[in-house]
């Protein structure tokens, strides 16, 4: 799947304030330009899973609404198992499923087992293989256990894997999901999760992820694109956005007490990138020389910095606290990032809390 400088603008009227702007819209209204993605790119692979993540109002529904043919972009271009998705729209049909976590696909005055079938027909998907399928989905997501109970009578969890279980018979490469595990209870998500992972890893299938769980991410993605006012401000792993945004940990160590006494003083230097954030007594707290990482070298990774330290000192204890992911995200989407390799082009952004490009971690 590939999408290239994909943007998307929308037209829409606004209302002047007060009684007499909102005649005078009447007559002649007051339309305004709203760009919800720009220039959007990003490659995934087979058997990728790719999370695409961002605040509300971030651009990634429309994102997923270009690779789903059921928006056309205004410009750029996008490829789903080589298929332009909004020009071949029957075409891409046939290699994507899509489950959008708050609607459903399925009829909802039919059991579950009734709309598989149908959508059996609809694909043409031969009997044997659909039984098998079927029994492979059954199996990761239990779902003999109500799929013969009308729709409208299930719970969201049960809803939500019946609605997995219909986007994949017929076999797609190409799996979008818009907050699959939204309401959802801890040990349903988890089976979903793993269904996710099977599918991803021993059938091969490229599949983008929206969510705005941070556990799901951590448990799914190595890949994320993070996108914010509508254009991408990080393409990597988790592990980097957590570096940029969030690369605060701290350890907490008890060392020998004359060593203790002694760290951070002249002499008895502490390991690269570590600084000494408090000692009490043979108690010592340590953190990153240098959180953002914007000047210099990258601060150490939290598992470098232990290495370090239980090399360097005799250590009687040691308790690690990290940045929690919410924390993380939370700073991310706030930031008012340039995205990665913005350089050269215009730094402006819609929304009303864009500020002037602040790219200070621009790296
Ligand atoms: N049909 C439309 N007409 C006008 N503006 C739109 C339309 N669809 C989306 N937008 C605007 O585009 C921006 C991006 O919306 P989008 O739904 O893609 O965000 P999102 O990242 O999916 O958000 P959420 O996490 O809340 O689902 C928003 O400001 C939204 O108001």
């Amino acid at each position: 799947m590939v999408a290239r400088g994909l943007t998307r603008t929308f037209r829409t009227t606004v209302r002047r304030p007060g009684l007499t702007g909102a005649l005078r819209s009447l007559v002649d209204p007051l339309r305004e330009e709203k760009t919800a993605v720009r220039d959007v790119s990003f490659e995934v692979g087979r058997g990728q899973l790719l999370a695409l993540l961002g605040p509300n109002g971030a651009g990634k529904s429309t994102t997923i609404k270009m690779l789903t043919g059921i928006l056309t972009p205004t410009s750029g271009e996008a490829r789903v198992a080589g298929v332009v998705p909004y020009r071949q729209r029957e075409r891409n049909a046939r290699n994507i499923g899509a489950v959008f976590g708050q609607r459903t696909q399925l009829w909802w005055d039919l059991p579950a087992r009734e709309s598989f079938a149908i959508l059996r027909d609809i694909y043409g998907v031969p009997e044997g293989e659909h039984r098998t399928r079927l029994a492979e989905f059954d199996s990761l997501l239990e779902l003999s256990e109500f799929w013969d109970t009308r729709v409208r009578h299930l719970s969201l969890g049960q809803r939500v894997r019946c609605d997995l279980a219909a986007a994949l018979l017929h076999d797609p490469p190409v799996v979008f999901l818009d907050e699959p595990t939204i309401g959802m209870d801890v040990v349903v998500k988890e089976q979903v999760r793993t269904f996710l992972r099977h599918q991803v890893e021993q059938r091969g299938r490229t599949v983008l992820l929206t969510t705005h769980d941070t556990t799901e991410v951590a448990r799914l993605a190595e890949r994320v694109v993070l996108i914010n006012h509508g254009r991408i401000v990080l393409d990597g792993t988790l592990a980097e956005i957590r570096r940029r945004y969030g690369g605060t940990w701290q350890v907490h160590a008890t060392l020998d007490p004359v060593e203790a006494e002694a760290a951070g003083t002249a002499g008895a230097a502490l390991p690269p990138g570590v600084r000494l954030v408090r000692r009490e007594g043979p108690r010592v707290v340590f953190g990153p020389d240098d959180p953002g990482g914007t000047g210099g070298a990258a601060p150490p990774t939290v598992h470098q910095a232990l290495r370090a330290i239980v090399e360097r000192y005799r250590v009687t204890d040691l308790a690690l606290e990290e940045n929690d992911l919410e924390d993380v995200m939370r700073a991310a989407y706030l930031r008012q990032d340039g995205p990665d390799q913005q350089d050269g082009r215009d730094g402006h952004r819609d929304g009303a809390a864009a500020q002037p490009a602040g790219r200070g971690a621009a790296r």
